[in-house]
């Protein structure tokens, strides 16, 4: 059997979502460890005032394609971008476009999707299921296709406990639903929406558990491939440890943590947090298409991230709003508590100071959207699933001892507490685009933090003592027990210890 560079070598591959933080990984990778593939075709839209030239010139720019780019300067002749709004009637692909696809497309990566949590069901529907179709369609009139490869999600199956390498019966016949809600308008389909989602907990879950069943309904006529990752994160290896460019998931929690903005979350210590590394993804995905396969895995528990306090210590966010500290709980009373003392008390009194130097109050609307942001998240922070995942064991065993070098998707070999650590230094450099020579200067500004909070826990306690013990006789006593208790205490510490001695 050829190797997996070999295999990709003279393919013409079909990527969707290629300007995603997943796709431009597989891009770069492809071009990277497949340097004779033989033509990556792009489907991209024009978006925020960008042609879809300048957006694809942009992205080629970008710091991921470094290695690429120095190998091969002439790597962007490989990329043909196609204009596509995958929203629209056929993909709003031109007829010539369709033709050049269906003559030449070896292989088809769909990675295209809204991953919004929010949502609305109709747009979620359009993008998720009826694109996935009309791709699938596509796809069909390709004469040398070999595999179409659909990107899932883990949870898709959220709503189950166990989950195994099957595609699940669907909660609605997407023909079906996509009829009724033709003729709804937002607001109706707005009101109806939890009953369809019924126990998965969004729009996104839902949708994406339509798509899979669309193209399992397709696998007598294509050779399809189903890859379902659970929370894709920052790359552990390539092209470089840490690259990551968004706010989802685990990296807007990172941020907002290094900000000292969230303190508190829910998350059940005692479950797993399926993280896994966008580049292993990539290279399962990649071998995925050479085979057939499913999931991945990873072993992460959430306690483990009371230790991410310590990575966002040692490299502090700029300008940060509080010193980083975490408080993970599973208890809903708790998290309120920890929100109010440690979210809504601080907001208040930062909100309060900027009304005093005549600014516009802005901690508190800040706090609000986090916790709509973290409350989406909670669902997944909070519970343990079981996935089986024989067909990458399976996969993996069919790999060369080369291919397993360079495909590397064995997270077994990962070292967790170094791969959070560059994660950490990944959201402040390519998300945030902050400076690693500003390091000194923040971890100073969170000295400045510390001794703020000292000093106003000390007014605190002076404020407590002359309100509530200097004012009440009862407090007072209650006081002076207290200290005479302590007192008692130390003095028959310090006689029993000059006994022994
Ligand atoms: C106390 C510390 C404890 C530390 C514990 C660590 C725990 C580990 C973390 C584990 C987390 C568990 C995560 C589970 C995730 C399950 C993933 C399932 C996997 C998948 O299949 S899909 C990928 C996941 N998808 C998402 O994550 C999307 C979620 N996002 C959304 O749905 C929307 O963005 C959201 C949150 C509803 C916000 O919508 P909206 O208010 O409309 O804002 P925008 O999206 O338009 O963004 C506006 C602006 O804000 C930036 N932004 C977005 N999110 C965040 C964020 N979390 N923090 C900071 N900033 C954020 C965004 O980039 C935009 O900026 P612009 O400059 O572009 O305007
Ligand atoms: N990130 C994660 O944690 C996980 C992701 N997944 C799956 O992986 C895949 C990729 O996710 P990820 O890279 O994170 O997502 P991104 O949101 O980063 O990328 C989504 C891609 O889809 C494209 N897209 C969205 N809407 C349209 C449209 N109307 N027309 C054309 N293109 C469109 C986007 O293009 P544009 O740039 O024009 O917006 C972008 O390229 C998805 O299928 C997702 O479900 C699965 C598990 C976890």
């Amino acid at each position: 059997m050829a190797s997996i560079t070999e295999y990709y070598a003279g393919k013409s591959v079909l990527i969707t979502g290629a300007t995603g933080f997943m796709g431009k990984v597989l891009v770069e990778k492809l071009l990277w460890s497949c340097p004779d593939v033989k033509a990556l075709y792009i489907l991209v839209r024009p978006k925020a005032g960008q042609t879809m030239e300048q957006r694809v010139s942009h992205m080629m720019k970008c710091k991921l394609f470094d290695r690429v780019r120095e190998a091969n300067p002439d790597f962007h002749k490989k990329i043909i971008p196609i204009s596509s709004e995958l929203t629209q009637p056929g993909l709003s692909i031109s007829p010539e476009d369709v033709e050049k696809l269906s003559a030449c497309i070896n292989i088809v990566f769909h990675c295209a999707a809204t991953i919004r949590f929010d949502e609305p069901l109709k747009h979620a529907l359009q993008l998720n299921v009826i694109a996935t179709q009309e791709l699938l369609s596509l796809a069909q009139r390709m004469h040398h296709l070999e595999a179409f490869i659909h990107i899932s999600t883990a949870y898709a199956n959220c709503n189950r406990k166990h989950i195994d390498e099957v595609i699940y019966p669907p909660p609605v016949e997407p023909k079906k639903l996509i009829e009724s809600l033709e003729w709804m308008d937002d607001g109706i389909v707005q009101d109806i929406t939890p009953r369809l989602i019924g126990d998965r907990p969004n729009t996104y879950t839902y949708t994406k558990a339509l798509a899979e069943y669309v193209v399992q309904q397709e696998q007598d006529k294509l050779n399809i491939g189903i890859i379902r990752p659970s929370i894709v994160g920052a790359s552990w290896q390539e092209p470089f440890p840490g690259w990551i460019d968004n706010f989802n998931g685990p990296s807007g929690v990172f941020i907002a943590a290094g900000k000292g903005i969230l303190r508190t979350m829910r998350a059940n210590n005692d479950a797993v947090a399926d993280l896994i590394p966008v580049d292993v993804v990539v290279n399962l995905t990649l071998a995925v298409g050479w085979y057939t396969a499913v999931k991945t895995y990873c072993l992460y528990p959430f306690k483990a991230f009371s230790k991410l306090v310590l990575c966002l210590k040692r490299n502090p966010l700029e300008q940060a709003f509080r010193r980083p500290n975490a408080n993970i709980t599973s208890n809903y009373l708790i998290n309120q508590y920890w929100i109010l003392v440690s979210h809504k008390f601080p907001a208040l009194i930062y909100d309060l100071f900027l009304r005093l130097c005549g600014q516009k109050p802005q901690m508190m609307r800040i706090f609000n959207r986090l916790h709509k942001a973290i409350g989406l998240l909670e669902y997944f922070s909070s519970q343990d699933w079981e996935w089986n995942s024989d067909n990458i064991s399976m996969l993996m065993s069919q790999l060369t001892p080369e291919d397993r070098t360079m495909f590397n998707f064995d997270v077994r070999q990962l070292n967790w507490p170094e791969y959070i650590e560059n994660y950490c230094i990944g959201t402040k450099k390519y998300v945030l685009n902050e400076d690693m020579s500003d390091i000194p200067a923040a971890r100073q500004h969170l000295r400045k933090l510390r001794n703020i909070r000292y000093t106003f826990n000390t007014l605190l306690v002076v404020f407590i003592w002359r309100v509530f013990i200097a004012r009440s006789q009862m407090a007072r006593n209650i006081w002076y027990f207290v200290v005479n208790l302590c007192f008692k205490f130390l003095s028959y510490f310090r006689a029993s210890s000059t006994l022994t001695n």
